[in-house]
């Protein structure tokens, strides 16, 4: 089999299924290696291929009744299979007739019918999950699923959890391993693709329960409906008013500086993020330079506290001592290690009209502790405070399905070369294409430029012109 299959991959590539080169994903993300396996109907011999490796595969399980393929690339292959081994085929349609019968399964059938489904790419597995409701509202049972190939992002635990085997043909890594050892690939490739499968995992939120809503799709405008959280709908304004994604980490010591960079940078932003603590010669009079300037060029100012005590400390610390923070700092950030505590003691002390929290579920920086838990933990604090929560701040897409939730990705440089202190970077286009972001933090990138403004002013380019790729406007 292992020979059989690395001529199929060959094959595969020669008639151009597998490229290489940056791609958009069915969920608007890049991906470095495309598979385009509709091409295989133009080449029998290839079609004959595969369908011998499947029945070989198929003859290794269990009895089925009938096979389906997942519309549309797989339905030619399924029925190949059904018509050499002798197994009836159904078919499912993906919009019901308006005339007619209106069925969505075609084909002869019986109820509790066991049957085989046929897929040729699986990367989260919603497709063969439509297809298996569409197939069990006819009362048709479906268990097991046989692909092509697995692209190795977390498909086939997302089929488990849903009750349905996968069975793969080829898995992403063997498919680049036996193209890596036929030349056809190079080792920059082969990294590249380990990289990109290491940092995309998906898991079941991105299973979408509408698949009309999905937030890397939709136009920052469109997605003002569906926040819940005053300062949400203000900021997706804003970005949307002033074509900005930009978020400038303004991380300088001193109130003169501070204020002069507000000054430069506030056409080309939507949102000044602070450390306040780090100024040395801080007075309430800065705050209120601030919110001045805030005003004139609207954008919202946002201290990065990163909350992490119990909710009664919090409450003291995001009202009281010398910043009060809640008193001029529309957004905050907190941990979620704390537990809910700290949304709560947020909450009370704010009021919901107009005050919002970006939750820390992931960080830029090296080595972090956080882990696969945490961030799915994280997560769920999100659902259940949707009227506080205005994002999350990660580094890769946890969630697609919830427009109304920003995405907040920091460590976002031109330069991605990082520091000598764990700071990783990721350029703009990358952090909106590839890794979901909606705003971009950058900090040093602008801040040590000789011309603060002008380089506000470029990483509001790039972050833009990278969204409307992502939404193809
Ligand atoms: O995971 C995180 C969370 C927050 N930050 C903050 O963003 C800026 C980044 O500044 P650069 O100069 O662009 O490195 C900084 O304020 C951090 O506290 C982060 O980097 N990573």
């Amino acid at each position: 089999m292992d020979n059989k299959l690395k001529n199929f991959a060959m094959d595969l590539f020669n008639i151009n299924a597998i490229k290489f080169g940056e791609f958009k994903t069915k969920v608007g993300l890049m991906t470095p290696v495309y598979c385009d396996l509709r091409v295989i109907v133009s080449h029998p011999r290839v079609m004959k291929t595969l369908s011998n490796l499947l029945i070989e595969y198929i003859n290794g399980l269990e009895q089925f009744d009938i096979v389906c393929g997942v519309p549309y690339t797989a339905l030619p292959i399924a029925t190949t299979v059904s018509v050499n081994i002798d197994l009836p085929m159904v078919m499912r349609r993906k919009e019901a007739k308006d005339y007619g019968t209106k069925k969505l399964i075609e084909g002869s059938y019986k109820e509790s019918d066991n049957c085989l489904i046929i897929e040729d790419v699986v990367t989260s597995g919603s497709s063969i999950l439509e297809t298996v409701k569409d197939l069990n509202d006819a009362g048709i049972k479906c268990k097991e699923v046989v692909v092509l190939l697995n692209r190795e992002q977390g498909g086939a635990n997302i089929l488990k959890e849903h009750g349905i085997k996968m069975h793969a043909l080829l898995s992403m890594t063997q498919l680049i391993k036996y193209l890596r050892e036929a030349n056809c690939v190079d080792d920059t490739i082969v990294e590249k693709i380990a990289n990109y499968l290491q940092e995309s995992q998906v898991d079941s939120s991105v299973i979408k329960k509408n698949p009309n809503i999905n937030r890397l799709k939709l136009p920052y405008s469109k997605r003002v409906e569906y926040a819940e959280n005053p300062i949400t709908k203000k900021l997706l304004k804003i970005i949307s008013d002033k074509q900005t994604n930009l978020c400038l980490a303004a991380d300088v010591t001193k109130s003169a500086d501070l204020i002069k960079l507000a000054e430069q940078v506030g056409p080309h932003i939507c949102l000044l993020k602070t450390h306040i603590d780090i100024v040395e010669d801080f007075s309430m009079e800065l705050l209120n330079h601030l919110k001045n300037i805030a005003q004139t060029y609207n954008f919202i100012l946002f201290e990065d506290r990163k909350f992490a005590d119990i909710g009664k400390t919090v409450e003291h610390q995001y009202s009281k001592g010398i910043y009060k923070i809640s008193s001029w700092a529309e957004l905050v950030t907190s941990h979620s290690l704390t537990g809910k505590g700290v949304l709560d003691a947020i909450k009370q002390s704010s009021g919901l009209e107009n005050r919002g929290v970006f939750l820390l579920a992931q960080t830029s920086a090296a080595g972090s502790l956080i882990d696969e838990k945490y961030t799915k933990g994280t997560l769920q604090m999100m659902s259940e405070y949707p009227d506080l929560i205005t994002g999350i701040v990660c580094q890769t897409p946890l969630f697609t399905d919830k427009p109304g939730m920003i995405q907040l990705t920091p460590g976002v440089q031109v330069n991605v070369a990082g520091d000598n202190l764990g700071q990783q970077y990721n350029s703009p286009e990358s952090v909106v294409l590839e890794r979901g972001a909606d705003v971009a933090v950058v900090g040093r990138g602008i801040t040590q430029a000789s011309e603060p403004g002008a380089a506000a002013e470029n990483y509001k380019k790039l972050l833009w012109d990278a969204y409307l790729r992502r939404i193809e406007v």
